[in-house]
């Protein structure tokens, strides 16, 4: 659904809502111009001396009723705008957070983290303070100038009102003028608060890093030339508005200088009351407001619109992987994995980055996969849980391409350890148990253990309780990484894919890892990349990758016995095995 079929349907779901507060603001506007008046009557009892202390005391507590009604309306009214604008911003962020969890992982790795947060926190905002700001004033000014119009027309003189109004009517022209210049500005403004998020974003997550290399003043400095941006920017943004800010006090002081020449001498003829002209200008004065409102209003409106636009782009976007229109469902899925793959391309690549990639294994069957960096080893496992598509008709889970599947069905069936092994900025319990709020403790317990991370967690202070900082700064590179594979443990499901998730445990630590696997190897088929071979000797069958084909596949002794790339890399190895021993 779109921002603004959102918006709309959500204005007519709050309509009586909104009717409560026009009404509620429209009588506080009518109360509000009796102040002139009643002023003016005073001014011409006092004139003609016809004032008793009592007389005094009772005007002032007119103006004390009126003030007291005018803020319990008009407060009303801008409680409920409020409360309506907040429940859309809501519900226009959530709508964007459960849209942008639906895309694929590609459009997160083209579109950078700060920009899209900048849209789910300004642009909303600018939504939200058009329609509660927005709406009130837009109210509050239209019927504020009727209102005064028909007083001055009926009370004071429809000539002198008419004649002061000239010099106000330039001010919609101008609006209309300015108007889309300050849009621009405004969306400039936007975009240079995107840049510096994203780059801020880019430099914290990169903290050590720049810490290492002692990079800061340049990073400083890179942030700075942001902010520069962003200032620049600004000033210009501000230069129009005060412009446009500006030209409207000035047509009121003109107006003003035409209400006291002919006022006044109105006044003086005697055409109209003194009482009549000192109302006259209270009511001109009541006029600039209302008139300068109203060319904030339509600034927000074009701000709000900018917005709404950028946040359509962001809603229209669609899923490069979906469901098919009618999914296939598995009654339960066993594990049995068929890649029968002519090649593979990314979206965005022109060169294949995988070829003629023949493998079958059976549910319980363990793959190891090896070849230099950049050979295609992530690129194949990513193609199982369709991060990416692989062509029709390549990659078959239990029978079934994949490409058919109910894809949360085919999910839910992968328990999968990424090459970073991302962890969030939470306990490690709830690291562990992600994607699992039911686990008991125990099977958290267990989970743990198997991936040979139970004792370090227990020697944190606060045990499975211990915050981990960001993405898990507060761990070492294996704790990170046997926290991810407690994770898949605990997942349970058919299928498991650790991608080079043993490359930061020792030696010892891995061994136990695997044995802990091998154990529940029966029913969960695995699939492992690794660098260091020892990680998949024991697996039932092994391919070796060599730009993105297989150059050598075998158990781990025929592949010893083929004295090929796998022999030659093991040897290379264990001979490093030996010296670090
Ligand atoms: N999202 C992507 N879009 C385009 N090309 C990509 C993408 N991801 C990887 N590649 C390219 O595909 C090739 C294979 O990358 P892949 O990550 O599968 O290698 P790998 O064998 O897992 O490497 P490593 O051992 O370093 O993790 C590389 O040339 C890489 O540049």
């Amino acid at each position: 659904m779109s921002p603004q079929s959102l918006l709309r349907d959500y204005l007519l779901r709050h309509k009586w809502g909104y009717i409560g507060s026009t009404l509620s603001i429209i009588v506080s506007e009518f109360i509000f111009v009796q102040f002139p008046n009643i002023l003016g009557r005073f001014t011409d009892a006092l004139a003609k001396h016809r004032l008793s202390g009592r007389g005094i005391l009772v005007y002032a507590a007119l103006l004390f009723i009126v003030g007291s009604v005018y803020v319990l309306f008009y407060g009303i009214g801008q409680a409920q705008n409020g409360r309506a604008a907040r429940g859309f911003e809501y519900l226009l962020r959530l709508r964007l957070f459960e849209h942008w969890e639906l895309l694929s992982t590609e459009y997160f790795r083209k579109r950078s983290i700060g920009d899209l947060l900048n849209h789910a926190m300004n642009d909303v905002r600018q939504v939200r303070e058009a329609l509660s700001g927005g709406f009130n004033i837009l109210t509050n000014s239209i019927f504020l100038m009727t209102a005064t119009l028909i007083m001055t027309f009926t009370t004071v003189s429809w000539k002198l009102t008419l004649a002061s109004m000239i010099p106000l009517v330039a001010i919609p022209f101008f609006i209309v003028w300015i108007g889309p210049q300050v849009r621009v500005s405004s969306r400039r403004v936007q975009e240079a608060l995107s840049a510096m998020s994203e780059f801020a974003e880019e430099s914290f997550s990169s903290i050590r890093l720049v810490k290492a290399t002692a990079n800061e003043p340049i990073e400083a400095s890179r942030f700075h030339a942001r902010v520069n941006d962003i200032v620049a920017e600004q000033i210009s943004l501000v230069r129009k508005t005060a412009l446009f800010q500006a030209v409207i006090p000035t047509a009121s002081s003109i107006a003003f200088g035409i209400a006291l020449l002919y006022g006044g001498w109105l006044a003086v003829t005697h055409a109209i009351q003194l009482g009549a002209f000192v109302a006259f200008t209270l009511y001109l004065g009541q006029l600039v407001v209302p008139l300068q409102q109203i060319g904030q209003v339509i600034n927000n409106f074009q701000r709000a619109f900018a917005s709404l636009t950028r946040l359509q782009v962001l809603l229209d976007e669609r899923p490069a992987i979906a469901d098919p229109e009618h999914p296939a469902e598995l009654p339960t899925i066993r594990g049995d994995i068929r890649i029968d793959l002519a090649h593979f391309s990314y979206p965005d690549g022109d060169e294949p980055v995988l070829r003629d990639i023949h493998v079958h294994l059976k549910p319980g069957q363990t793959l190891g996969i090896v070849g230099r960096t950049g050979s295609g080893k992530t690129t194949l496992v990513n193609l199982l849980p369709r991060m990416f598509d692989p062509p029709a008709h390549s990659v078959f889970l239990d029978g079934c391409d994949i490409r058919e599947l109910r894809l949360q069905q085919l999910r839910e069936a992968i328990a999968y350890v990424p090459q970073d092994g991302f962890l969030f900025s939470t306990t490690i319990r709830d690291n562990i148990s992600f994607g699992r709020s039911d686990a008991l403790e125990s099977e958290i317990e267990r989970a743990a253990r198997a991936a040979c991370i139970y004792d370090d967690i227990v020697r944190f202070p606060d045990g499975f309780d211990t915050i981990i900082g960001e993405r898990g700064v507060t761990l070492s590179g294996g704790q990170r990484q046997r926290t991810a594979i407690a994770r898949a443990w605990l997942k349970d499901a058919p299928i498991l894919i650790l991608d080079d998730s043993l490359s930061a445990v020792d030696m010892e630590t891995e061994k136990r890892i695997l044995r802990a696997l091998q154990e529940v190897r029966q029913n969960r088929t695995t699939l492992i990349i690794a660098h260091r071979l020892s990680a998949v000797r024991t697996a039932d069958w092994i391919i070796v990758l060599e730009e993105g084909r297989i150059a050598e596949q075998g158990t781990h002794e025929e592949l010893l016995q083929r004295g090929g790339i796998y022999a030659q890399t093991y040897a290379l190895q264990a001979e490093g095995e030996v010296i670090d021993t």
